[in-house]
């Protein structure tokens, strides 16, 4: 079976032979040179059609296409047939197939607008009513903790998807917060981390959110306990527990079991999947923090930015074209990486996020059909907000032995113009400079007009930078919800393009499950020496390392 590889597409062996014929030609110095109106032609603005009104300029003008190459990339996915699947994931069909499962993350922020069939769907605005009622009351201070003092610490326990989108977005619209409200995010199993964290609770003044789609992730449930057994110290009688736990979950026989009633729980359904579910009842951190008005702001601009996605041509359709340069680099040039370099701090977790969004969804060497791939996937993705990047790893993006195209993002507009805008400015300037030197670098003729004759040889060579090293550069005007929501939602569909590119299951996260099933067994062999059963040699004396060195 080779039938699904993107490899036998016409359009991906055109490809081929355009890069092992013609790559030492592609020299961005030269066609920025030859063409003035390279930036018009290869930049695209996007506007919201609906929603809160946001702006995104995608200039990908410093990337190592030419424009028969990016025709090229738009019919591999014209051959993928990428239109097909979109519209696919939009109706409702199960297109996470080992699953059997649709993929409606788009369908939490629709509206109603999209017509979508599938169990669940018209429940959504059922829940986002309640979660509104409820955040309401816990920011207006109605809700009260046993005591009857008002809620002041909102703690999250959950891990993944379960975790990372509300951490990320409550930092990215942190000017929207209520600053009164403090927002911990549990998820690791390591109790250092709830137990630093209680350490910052009042028990008559927190409430825990227990957010796990399945409810069975060990992590979570730990965590979960743990935390309710530190609650009950303080307040003893179990009927306190509605006061200070929430669950936000699909399933809701595990939720009650663990004591949480089920007006305390908020549903979603398994046509989310959790890698996309900060827009589901996932997100009640995000609406605690920021208000449901601005969590409703961020759904409606995600919303606008499916509404692009689905109706706008290829060419100039925003996640399209990320995807296609995307698996340019990825698939011919033999990059491994993609890194994300928010120029705001507030997106500080920004590349942490989507390091799961991307990586759990497109990390596949297995395609739906069943055939292993010949070629790359996924990409690494990692980054840091700027400019403590520059100081330190962008060293090795100018001059280092590899490829690694990056996405550059920023801001026109700061939400802390301090200092007259001083810092923005400076911060801009960077955001500027960076993908200028990373594209037409400094030869060794201006290193040497720089450093006069009597620089020696090392000296001139160590200072040059050979260029050539693509990037894109978003901008947006200012991170607002609405902008957040589209911003996400862009990664989200490009995640999904280069899936059906490579005719992989962009929905599923089997890979997660082994490490699981492993832990739970070595779990139940920890206590004795002799226990210690079925496993190689290294495995076996890490174990009775630990064993034997253990204090507790
Ligand atoms: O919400 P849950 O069910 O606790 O899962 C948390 C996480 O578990 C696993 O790591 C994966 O399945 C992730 O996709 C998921 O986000």
């Amino acid at each position: 079976m080779t039938g699904s590889l993107a490899s036998n597409y016409a359009s991906w062996k055109q490809l081929q032979e355009i890069y092992d014929k013609d790559r030492a030609k592609i020299v961005l110095r030269d066609l920025f040179a030859a063409d003035p109106q390279r930036f018009s032609k290869l930049s695209a603005t996007y506007n919201s059609q609906s929603g809160p009104g946001v702006q995104i300029l995608l200039d990908y003008s410093k990337h190592l296409v030419t424009e028969p190459i990016l025709q090229k990339l738009f019919n591999l996915l014209r051959e993928a047939k990428v239109e097909d699947a979109r519209d696919k994931m939009f109706s409702g069909e199960h297109i996470n197939t080992s699953e059997d499962r649709a993929v409606l993350h788009v369908a939490l922020r629709n509206f109603n607008d999209f017509s979508i069939k599938e169990e669940g769907v018209d429940e959504v605005s059922k829940v986002l009513q309640h979660m509104k009622e409820f955040s309401e009351s816990v920011r207006s201070g109605q809700w009260k903790g046993y005591t009857g003092k008002t809620i002041n610490t909102i703690v999250n326990i959950g891990i993944g998807g379960s975790d990372l989108g509300p951490v990320m977005v409550t930092e990215a619209l942190k000017p929207f917060s209520k600053r009164d409200l403090n927002a911990h995010f549990v998820s690791n199993i390591d109790g250092t981390h709830i137990a630093e964290t209680l350490r910052l609770c009042d028990p008559e003044r927190t409430l825990f959110i227990v957010a796990s789609k399945t409810f069975t992730t060990q992590e979570t449930i730990t965590n979960a306990e743990s935390a309710r057994d530190w609650f009950l110290g303080f307040a003893k009688d179990k009927a306190h527990v509605a006061k200070h736990f929430v669950a936000l979950s699909t399933n809701t026989s595990a939720v009650t079991a663990f004591g949480i009633s089920e007006a305390n729980m908020f549903q979603f359904w398994d046509w989310v999947g959790g890698r996309y579910s900060l827009w589901s009842a996932i997100g009640l951190s995000i609406a605690l923090v920021i208000g449901f008005d601005n969590f409703e702001k961020l759904l409606r601009g995600a919303h606008a930015m499916d509404q692009h996605f689905k109706t706008t041509p290829l060419e100039k359709n925003l996640p399209a074209i990320m995807a296609a340069l995307g698996i340019w680099y990825n698939d011919f040039y033999g990059a491994q990486t993609l890194a994300l370099l928010p120029y705001d701090q507030y997106l500080h977790k920004f590349a942490d996020y989507f390091q799961q969004g991307d990586m759990e969804s497109n990390g596949k060497f297995i395609t739906k059909n069943g055939d292993r791939v010949n070629y790359q996937t996924g990409p690494i993705i990692w980054g840091a907000s700027g400019t403590n990047g520059q100081h330190s790893f962008y060293q090795l993006i100018h001059q280092g032995t590899k490829i690694i195209p990056a996405d550059f993002m920023a801001p026109a507009t700061s939400h802390n113009p301090i200092a007259n805008s001083k810092h923005h400015r400076i911060l801009l300037s960077n955001f500027f400079a960076q993908p200028e030197a990373l594209a037409f670098g400094k030869t060794e003729e201006e290193v040497r007009k720089e450093l006069g004759q009597n620089a020696s040889e090392a000296l001139v060579k160590s200072k040059v930078f050979e260029g050539n090293r693509p990037s894109s550069s978003l901008m947006f005007d200012k991170l607002d919800p609405a902008t957040l929501g589209a911003l996400i939602a862009l990664y989200e569909h490009k995640i999904f393009v280069q899936g059906v590119v490579w005719g992989i299951n962009s929905f599923d996260q089997m890979g997660v499950e082994l490490g699981k099933v492993l832990a739970k067994q070595i779990l139940a062999q920890l206590d004795k020496s002799d226990d210690v059963k079925g496993h190689d040699s290294s495995t076996t004396g890490l174990i009775h390392w630990y064993q034997a060195h253990r204090k507790e």
